[in-house]
């Protein structure tokens, strides 16, 4: 395997961090002075999981002075979270992502949340993380449902709607006793690319029995872009939640949404603020061989 060039120096060994919230998983790199660059090929070998590290994306981790994308969305975070799909793509906003980075940060003693959390940059903005023990909530840009449309597989269509929650959506909620465990996601789900032209992330998801403590209930599986099937999606559990809560004809509640790596749980709040909180666990430390 070859692991990423060399950037400068001849250096050719890069430290790195594996993480995941609810099975969605990362290699997390360190570059706090943006020293490194990534080209869709290494991030993509690093995501490899027979030849690579193996993981769902890449969340590099460089000061946002440091980074050209970081420096035009945010003056006022320190950190920048640079995430790439596992094809070496970049997306706007990762939701597991920005609370293992959040992790990765307070663990390594890179950061410190204040009293209010600890502000990300991403490339969909600003949000903010707090810390509460094995969980991470971060205040998620307001999810935006705007457009009906349809997502297929195989011979099968069914009736979605589209949602950006910084990246795209297009969630499906499967009615007419469709059960989840019977999509076959192991191809990438078909969309309207002239409503989605930069792709999308297809969530399919069922209303669950309800549960003591949360407004709504459902279960989901995720198609991502750049990634393909994954065990979890927060920012996909994101637009499930306001899907589900409009659907519901609620204003604000807490959703529980289950994942094939664990729950997620959604929130709107009375203040108009979109939540999402969950598990956040980094498992090892290593370096790759040149
Ligand atoms: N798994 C992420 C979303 C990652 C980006 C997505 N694949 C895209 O291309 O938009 C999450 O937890 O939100």
């Amino acid at each position: 395997m070859r692991f990423p060039e060399p950037t400068s120096g001849g250096e050719t060994q890069i430290k790195f961090t594996k993480g995941h919230g609810t099975g969605n998983d990362f290699v997390l790199v360190s570059d706090p002075d943006g020293a490194l660059t990534l080209t869709p090929a290494q991030v993509a070998a690093l995501c490899d999981r027979r030849f690579g590290i193996g993981a769902d994306g890449v969340l590099r981790v460089v000061r946002t002075a440091k980074d050209p994308d970081g420096a035009a969305v945010a003056a006022d975070a320190e950190w920048f979270m640079d995430y790439r799909n596992a094809d070496g793509s970049i997306a706007e906003m990762c939701g597991n992502g920005v609370r293992v980075f959040t992790r990765f940060l307070v663990s390594s003693g890179l950061a410190t949340p204040g009293p209010a959390g600890l502000p990300v940059a991403t490339r969909a903005g600003v949000v903010v993380a707090v810390l509460e023990g094995d969980s991470i909530r971060v205040n998620m840009p307001t999810p935006r449902v705007y457009a009906a449309s349809t997502a297929t597989t195989g011979p099968l269509t069914f009736p979605g709607i589209a949602v950006d929650c910084g990246n795209p959506h297009l969630v499906c909620v499967l009615h007419d006793g469709v059960e989840l465990p019977s999509l076959d996601l192991t191809v990438a789900p078909g969309f309207d690319p002239a409503l989605f032209r930069s792709g999308v992330n297809v969530e399919f998801a069922v209303a669950a029995e309800p549960i003591e403590g949360f407004d709504l209930h459902l279960a989901m599986r995720v198609y991502e872009r750049g990634s393909g099937e994954t065990l979890s999606c927060g920012s996909g559990a994101l637009a499930v939640g306001a899907v589900a809560l409009r659907d519901a004809g609620r204003s604000t509640g807490t959703v529980a949404v289950d994942v094939p790596g664990g729950r997620l749980l959604v929130t709107h709040d009375a203040d108009d603020r979109w939540w999402l909180a969950g598990p956040a666990v980094l498992v090892a430390n290593g370096e790759t061989l040149g």
